[in-house]
């Protein structure tokens, strides 16, 4: 393994950044950083201020609640610990998070200046035995402000408004009014917190997926052993992976059989067989068995390297609810210190003096530590990151916040049939030739060939079923190839004309003589799907294929029933194979379309969502993306195919565990109960404090211990729920 190095996502080839900005093709790297120094949003507009203009930084993402700073700067203009240096100047405690290692490595213990601030004041409150201790109580506010100072001067160079700076304010206005026990009380209570907090978080960004860590750096040439770096390798090259090491790219198994481990990427641990033509990714386990894989993308392109793009993105959009916080945070605060201000200025003006104006000028300061808005600021994004991080542990990439949102709120689910409630594995139940025209094997030669090319779950299995009657495919004889979403698939082989689907190809392919007589010899097997195959206009052909329902689909769709959310089945497939799935989850489903067009499925989408609110929609990443992206959650299954998926819907679900799906639905709404009681305990608790100090008397160290405390509840609150665990 190499040392800790930092993800060097570094794109070669004609890569984008070499020409626009005239620059040296620099190396464009990702730093990651763990910025303890970080406490609220208030420190992002800083670190953002701090950062961005730097030459060759070209983006800067903060993810406040793991305190972890993502730069994307090109190392040719930039150094990563130019960066440390330019936040450490501002006293933000940033370091370079080590490759793989648990996040958060500082932090561990208390800053020297807090454990001295402690000890300080505790002697102070010796005081009544020999009066001159209580100057310790002052000395223990300077020595605890340290990192404060820092902090407050690099905010106010860049003109933000930040804790640092109010309780530096609270803590000399205490000072001057005498009651120096309380500024040290409150310098101590809020580094304690700071450290608490950064603590708590540390654990968090652990858990930010690092699965790129897991990828390996170099291969091993499959045809010469040699090792080679990522960077070297092309698509196609094919490379050998041994038992026992992590799969180095996404691929197709050509050589070998083993097992693998996917629950780096579908949170599913039970090993995988593999054996030739199997679909391997980056970032899983070979357990045994040594394969040779084909690769079929690059490294940065990889299903790892999506998701964990994804993960970070996430974290990153900001939900409703959080952009609502924190444009009521950015007014907040200033109004409050106006506020503040006005407090102490008026009564002066108006000629209150000594004791009235003392209690003016407290309750001025009481109203500053309440000025920031760290708990109600971070109530949202600290749930809702440790809501996306758990997803990801069970296989599901939900993009961001409001979609986990919106699953909170789900009141309908619809679901694809093929390769969502059923496994998508076809087996051939009939086939066989229609008149005289062509004989069997060269009916299969074609469409095996034909159906090579689509990705559709039922040419797999027809491709099967002519290899078991020892028929080849050859797809490059096809000449010409036409997918028809919904209907079937178009092929011109050997000169013919040849259209493979269900009855609406037939009308497309303007069959001269289809007699419907053809239904009965094959409707005979039960819910079995009816395909036809016509070449130049005549019905040479017919199959049938079934499919199976998956385990968990019924219990899947029960589970949604008893949280008060109905399922109805969408699919392109025939309403006998509809019927037939719903004989199978023994009737769980409240309605079934059949013989559905994608565009159909959007406008069933469309309706559900009118009846009866936000609709969650499960199915195929591919042919289903419009549908999944007119729903509020589009849910794309599976493993395969993913990448595309992954664009193109709001959530991945990595396994092929359906029931993860009410799980989800469970989390999502778990999240927005954990929002609502961080939010309502944050605001509850200053209303309370600024109630206290109006109606009896302002105690400033209450103020600060309500203010860190709901910083530190909103933080901690997180337990993931028994449900979510499960
Ligand atoms: N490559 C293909 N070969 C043969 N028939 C196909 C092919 N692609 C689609 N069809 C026919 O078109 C129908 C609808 O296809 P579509 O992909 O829209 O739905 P589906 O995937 O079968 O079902 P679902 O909508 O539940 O996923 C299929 O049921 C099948 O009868
Ligand atoms: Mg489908
Ligand atoms: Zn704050």
């Amino acid at each position: 393994m190499p040392g800790p190095a930092v993800e060097a996502a570094a794109r070669s080839g004609g890569d984008h950044h070499g020409g626009c900005c005239g620059k040296a093709a620099g190396k464009w790297e990702k730093t990651y950083l763990d910025v303890l120094g970080i406490c609220c949003t208030a420190e992002v507009a800083l670190v953002e201020r701090l950062l961005t203009p730097i030459q060759g930084v070209r983006a800067v993402t903060v993810v406040v609640p793991s305190r972890t700073v993502i730069v994307d700067h090109d190392t040719a203009a930039v150094s990563q610990f130019h960066i440390v240096k330019v936040l450490n100047k501002a006293g933000l405690e940033a370091s370079v998070r080590a490759y793989g290692s648990s996040a958060g490595a500082g932090g561990r213990w208390p800053s020297p200046f807090t454990v001295a601030c402690g000890a300080l004041l505790a002697l102070s409150l010796l005081a009544p035995l020999l009066p001159p201790l209580r100057w310790l109580a002052v000395a223990a506010a300077c020595v605890g402000s340290q990192p404060m100072l820092l902090r407050a001067f690099a905010a106010a160079g860049k003109l933000t408004l930040d804790i640092n700076i109010l309780m530096l304010i609270a803590v000399a206005g205490s000072v001057a009014l005498g009651s120096f026990t309380e500024a040290g009380a409150i310098v101590f209570l809020f580094t304690v917190a700071e450290w608490l907090e950064t603590l708590a978080c540390s654990k968090a960004s652990a858990g930010m997926l690092s699965l790129m860590s897991t990828v390996p750096k170099t291969v091993v040439l499959a045809e010469t052993g040699q090792v080679v770096g990522m960077g070297d390798v092309a698509v196609g090259t094919v490379v050998a992976v041994r038992a026992g090491d992590v799969v180095p790219v996404d691929g197709v198994v050509v050589g070998g059989h083993s097992e693998v481990d996917e629950s780096s990427l579908t949170g599913e641990s039970f090993p995988v067989p593999k054996q030739p033509q199997s679909e391997v990714w980056a970032g899983t386990i070979n357990l045994d068995g040594y394969i040779s894989v084909r690769t079929t993308a690059l490294a940065e392109n990889s299903t790892v390297a999506k998701m964990e793009r994804l993960v970070e993105e996430a974290q990153n959009s900001r939900s409703r609810t959080q952009r609502l916080i924190d444009s009521c945070a950015k007014h907040y605060t200033p109004a409050v210190v106006v506020l503040a201000a006005g407090v102490v200025l008026v009564p002066a003006l108006l000629g209150a003096r000594d004791l009235e104006l003392e209690h003016w000028f407290r309750l001025s300061l009481v109203l500053l530590v309440s000025a920031c808005p760290c708990a109600l600021v971070l109530s949202t994004p600290v749930a809702t990151f440790c809501a996306l991080l758990r997803a990801a542990r069970m296989g599901l990439l939900v993009k961001g916040g409001n979609v986990l949102e919106s699953l909170g709120e789900v009141r309908v689910a619809a679901f694809d049939k093929t390769g969502t409630i059923t496994r998508g594995e076809f087996s051939i139940k009939d086939f066989h030739v229609v008149g005289d025209k062509v004989e069997m094997n060269q009916l299969l030669y074609w469409v095996s060939s034909i159906e090579s090319k689509s990705s559709h779950p039922m040419a797999a299995a027809l491709v099967e079923y002519a290899q078991s009657k020892s028929v080849q495919p050859k797809p490059e004889n096809v000449t010409e190839t036409c997918i028809y979403h919904g209907e079937g698939i178009y092929g011109v082989m050997d000169g013919k004309q040849i259209y493979i689907g269900n009855e609406r190809i037939i009308a497309r392919s303007s069959c001269r003589h289809h007699q419907h007589a053809g239904h009965q010899e094959t409707d005979g097997l039960k819910g079995v799907s009816i395909g036809h195959v016509i070449c130049d206009g005549d019905l040479v052909g017919k199959f049938s294929l079934s499919d199976t329902c998956r385990t968990g689909a019924a219990e899947a769709i029960l589970q949604l029933r008893s949280m008060g959310i109905k399922s109805v089945m969408l699919t392109g497939d025939s309403a006998a194979a509809a019927k037939h799935a719903q004989e199978q989850l023994g009737g769980v489903l409240e309605e079934l379309h059949a013989g559905l067009l994608p565009e159909d499925k959007v406008r069933l989408v469309r309706g559900l969502q009118a009846r009866h609110g936000a609709t969650l929609m499960v199915g195929d990443g591919m042919n289903d993306a419009p549908a999944l992206a007119a729903a509020d959650v589009g849910v794309s299954m599976g493993l395969s195919g993913s990448a595309a998926a992954i664009e193109t819907s709001h959530a991945a679900l990595m396994s092929g565990d359906i029931l993860r799906v009410p799980k989800a639905v469970r989390l999502g709404r778990r999240a927005r109960r954990t929002i609502a009681v961080n939010v309502a305990s944050s605001v509850g608790a200053k209303a309370a404090v600024l109630a206290l100090a109006v109606a009896w008397r302002p105690v400033l160290w209450v103020a600060v211990l309500a203010d860190v405390g709901t910083c530190l509840l909103v933080v901690l609150h997180r337990r993931p729920s028994r449900a979510a665990r499960r």
